[in-house]
């Protein structure tokens, strides 16, 4: 028995080790990722809600040196949730990167080739995500910049709804993942359930590395048996910082029924690898079948490559309780060990006019739809190979933070080249310039001024105006400021991510007329920091409409903007946002705009009609998709025909694409508020109409003139549809997924049939049927884990008796208010759901007189 310190401190390699392109890892609520190359990290952490993400970073930092005590959910102390409404309420709402490195710096020694990548010093970005449903679109977004992520699983709770929805969309991002299995010191921890839910549920084979260690077998949680390493590791309480390890041999004398289970435990873990990966199978042939005699470097390579490629087939499982200081460091060594570097990480999902492609395609130069942009150019000054060769970086805004001191951070990673201090950035998403003047590097709380940011890295932008989280930043050589690279490049997107659209709203007032304009700028940085909230301004009355994903979401933006902006203001009740929309095509409205803007002429003129979105055929002209509308924009030029690019009859200032999104915006503007009940529009086709001849007027035509025409003449078409009785309401319709046991199951599907008016889709037995998942299922029998001392039956009874059941069903929002309650009443307190819009559905008489 000997007395060591936390595998990953004591023995790693020196300073030499510490390689200059050590990156740095992620982690994200409920998930951390880590990304690891000659020293590079990131990882995640994904899970349900609360079970423990924030708790287990708390002991991250702490463990590396990145801070002095560990924080406290539950005192509100941590340093991820930092927020005032995250601290008052011990959850966590906006993602939280920290950089920290593992092993800690200074307790390194040697490098040697060969030893575990746990002994080289990682730079790891952590990002810690939020749980709760509300917020699921802040996880998806984090999840796109992950370059691998940890599951963090309740072992009470098990695998829950929301987690297989966003490992559903994990998969998608092609994400290696380890999942670690908190809690397992609380009453009710179930280790082998949760193992075989993560087989069942998430549909990935568990490799198990590590098994609880309960004294005495039903006892105290106090370490962990490591099946790779064959030995056993018990925490000695205090900070978690002693740990001693027992070898098979001294775990005889100590604990034979551990040393038993661990080699059980082994001789799983090598099977399941060998089936999955050639290497290890060789490997174990020959060392003569014997598992116990393979080994644990080439386990951990073998974990790796079968994580690689992100698929989520094999999962390696880890054990502890973060808050219990139980089993952190073993799984910081695992992100270490297991998780990719940004150079082994697939190629990322771009979006050129709309259009998919990978990255790399496009910066090889010979897409064809470079080539025929090339073609289309007027001045050919450049191939199209070296077109794409001026792209100077491009990288990706993926959080907008607030700093009390710094100001507005955004931060960005970069995908190619790099990001130089003072380069002019083009943002794709709002067709906007700025300059780069600040670059930062974050470390613990001081920030570093930098020269560059370089593909693959993580690093902060100061000081920019627009860049909202979400915007692709591309620096593109010479590009005009005003219009940005030549199109389509103008247009790329890196990693698209559709914003569900808003289904509750409440209403915004300022205590005072001279506090709305400050009101009105903090709501413009609430955007900016969270896409996912929506605000409409009422031009007339000037009423602001606060929109979000959920009740607690908006509660929050409330929160941030009364608590933490102090903006004097008080929201209204929440309500759930209907829509309105178009019946039957209008006719066509011509409207002149000729009115002072901010003391400077303006005269703009264009013709609109509004139909539905079926009835009016996309034409092949400029033709946008906007919250759920289309707007169709027809530039007619002095020769009668639809200009392009190098049309002459166009102002130079006022070249094509300005004129569109002027009228866009205007059209966009429009539809935001209907003429019935002021519910924005949905599923409406805008045609509008401008003619250089007769809609143009010299220096008094500006984009803010345009833009004003539109959306009067939209307006205008609205009121006639709306004086027409040509205006009908639609309702959120959401996509629910229920989870309980098959004792409720009869309960719960009535309710939501008949009481709730909703349609049942489909029944399922632990998810098995998911046809969402392209992985086939998995037979929880063939499956190993350690038995469960204090499970009361078989491994899969959390629910109670019967099996675990999924209904899905499609229901209609509004009777789905406060259903959280009912479905716990219905079941025991057991029952969990997740939902997201599935659409939009027209009203029928006696519902819309509910409304
Ligand atoms: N008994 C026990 N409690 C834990 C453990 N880890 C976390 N908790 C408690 O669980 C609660 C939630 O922990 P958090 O760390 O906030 O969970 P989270 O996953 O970050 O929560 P959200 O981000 O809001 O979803 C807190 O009260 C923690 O003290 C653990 O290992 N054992």
């Amino acid at each position: 028995m000997s007395l060591v310190a936390p595998p990953g401190t004591s023995t790693h390699a020196g300073p030499g080790g510490y390689a200059s392109d050590l990156l740095s890892l992620v982690m994200e609520a409920n998930w951390e990722q880590l990304s690891h190359a000659p020293g590079i990290r990131r990882r995640t952490i994904p899970a349900t809600m609360n079970p423990g993400k924030t708790t287990t970073t708390e002991r991250m930092l702490y463990y590396s040196g990145h801070t002095r005590r560990i924080g406290d959910v539950d005192e509100g102390s941590t340093v991820t949730d930092f927020l005032p409404a995250e601290r008052s309420r011990g959850i966590t709402i906006q993602s939280a990167a920290v950089t920290f490195h593992w092993p800690p710096l200074g307790e390194v020694s040697d490098v040697k080739t060969g030893v575990p990548q746990s002994h080289i010093p990682h730079t790891i970005n952590l990002i810690d995500t939020p749980g709760h449903a509300d917020f699921t679109f802040e996880v998806l977004r984090s999840l796109r910049i992950l370059d691998g992520a940890v599951c963090i699983l309740d072992g009470v709770a098990g695998v829950e709804a929301q987690t297989e929805k966003v490992w559903a969309q994990a998969n998608r991002y092609s994400i290696p993942r380890i999942v670690f299995v908190n809690k397992l010191d609380r009453d009710g921890a179930a280790f082998e359930r949760t193992v075989k839910e993560v087989g069942t549920r998430l549909r990935g084979w568990p490799a198990i590395c590590q098994i609880p260690w309960w004294e005495g077998g039903k006892g105290k949680f106090m370490g962990v048996g490591d099946a790779i390493n064959l030995c056993a590791l018990k925490w000695e309480g205090g900070d978690g910082k002693r740990i001693q390890t027992y070898d098979m041999e001294e775990l005889k004398q100590y604990d034979a029924g551990l040393r038993d289970e661990l080699i059980q435990a082994r001789l799983a873990l090598v099977e399941i690898l060998c089936e999955f990966d050639e290497v290890l199978l060789s490997t174990w042939l020959e060392h003569n079948d014997d598992a116990l005699k393979v080994p644990p470097q080439a386990i951990r390579d073998s974990l790796r490559r079968c994580i690689l490629d992100g698929s989520g087939r094999l999962i390696p499982v880890f054990a502890g309780a973060s808050f219990r200081n139980i089993g952190v460091q073993p799984l910081l060594d695992a992100v270490d060990n297991f998780l990719p570097n940004p150079k082994e990480r697939p190629d990322p999902e771009i979006s050129l006019n709309g259009q998919e492609y990978k990255l790399s395609e496009l910066l090889r130069g010979d897409l064809p739809v470079i080539t025929a942009a090339h073609k289309r150019m007027v001045k050919k000054s450049h191939s199209p190979k070296e077109l794409v060769a001026q792209i100077e970086g491009c990288a990706l805004a993926f959080k907008v933070a607030n700093h009390p001191k710094r100001g507005v951070l955004v931060y960005i990673r970069v995908y190619s080249g790099s990001i130089k201090r003072n380069a002019s950035l083009w943002n794709t998403n709002l067709h906007v310039s700025e300059q780069a003047q600040r670059l930062l590097q974050m470390q613990a709380s001081d920030a570093l001024e930098i020269s560059h940011i370089p593909a693959g890295q993580i690093g902060v932008i100061a000081g920019l105006k627009h860049a909202r989280t979400g915007d692709t930043l591309v620096s593109y050589h010479g590009h005009n400021s005003k219009t940005g690279p030549p199109a389509p490049l103008n247009t790329l997107q890196l990693r698209p991510i559709e914003i569900p659209p808003p289904v509750f709203f409440a209403a915004i007032e300022p205590d005072s007329l001279s506090e709305e304009k400050n009101v009105k700028e903090i709501l413009q940085l609430m955007l900016r920091e969270d896409p996912s909230l929506h605000v409409n301004i009422d031009e007339e009355s000037g009423q602001m409409l606060l929109s979000g994903m959920g009740e607690l979401h908006l509660e929050i933006a409330r929160d941030r903007l009364v608590n933490d902006f102090k903006a004097k203001a008080t929201m209204g009740n929440i309500e759930i946002s209907y829509r309105e929309c178009v019946l039957s095509p209008t006719a066509a409205h011509r409207v002149l705009f000729d009115r002072d803007i901010a003391g400077k002429k303006a005269k703009a003129a264009c013709e609109a009609s509004v139909g539905p979105i079926d009835e009016v055929s996309p034409t092949e002209s400029h033709t946008v998709e906007r919250d759920g509308n289309r707007i169709t924009i027809l530039v007619i030029g002095s020769l009668g025909e639809n200009s392009s690019e190098g049309d002459s009859s166009l102002p130079t200032d006022l070249p094509l694409p300005t004129i569109q999104a002027a009228l866009v915006n205007g059209a966009v503007a429009a539809l935001a508020r209907g003429p019935r009940r002021n519910f924005p529009l949905h599923a409406s086709h805008v045609t509008l109409k401008f003619e250089s001849t007769t809609d143009l007027f010299g220096s008094d035509t500006s984009p803010a003139a345009l833009s004003s025409a539109s959306r009067l003449a939209v307006g205008a078409a609205l009121n006639e549809a709306f004086d027409g009785g040509n205006i009908g309401l639609m309702e959120p319709v959401m996509n629910v997924v229920i989870s309980c046991n098959e004792g409720s199951l009869g309960t719960i599907v009535h309710d939501i049939s008949s009481a709730r008016g909703g349609h049942v889709l489909s029944l399922e037995n632990d998810g098995n049927e998911d046809a969402s998942s392209d992985l086939p299922s998995i037979d929880p029998q063939r499956i190993y884990a350690p038995p469960d001392p204090f499970a009361s039956g078989g491994g899969m009874d959390k629910a109670g008796p019967g099996q675990q059941r999924q209904v899905t069903a499609r229901v209609p929002l509004k009777e789905m208010v406060g259903y959280l309650k009912h479905l716990r009443s219905l079941t025991g307190g057991r029952g969990t759901f997740v939902m997201s819009v599935d659409r939009f559905e027209r009203l029928s008489g006696p519902r819309e007189k509910a409304v």
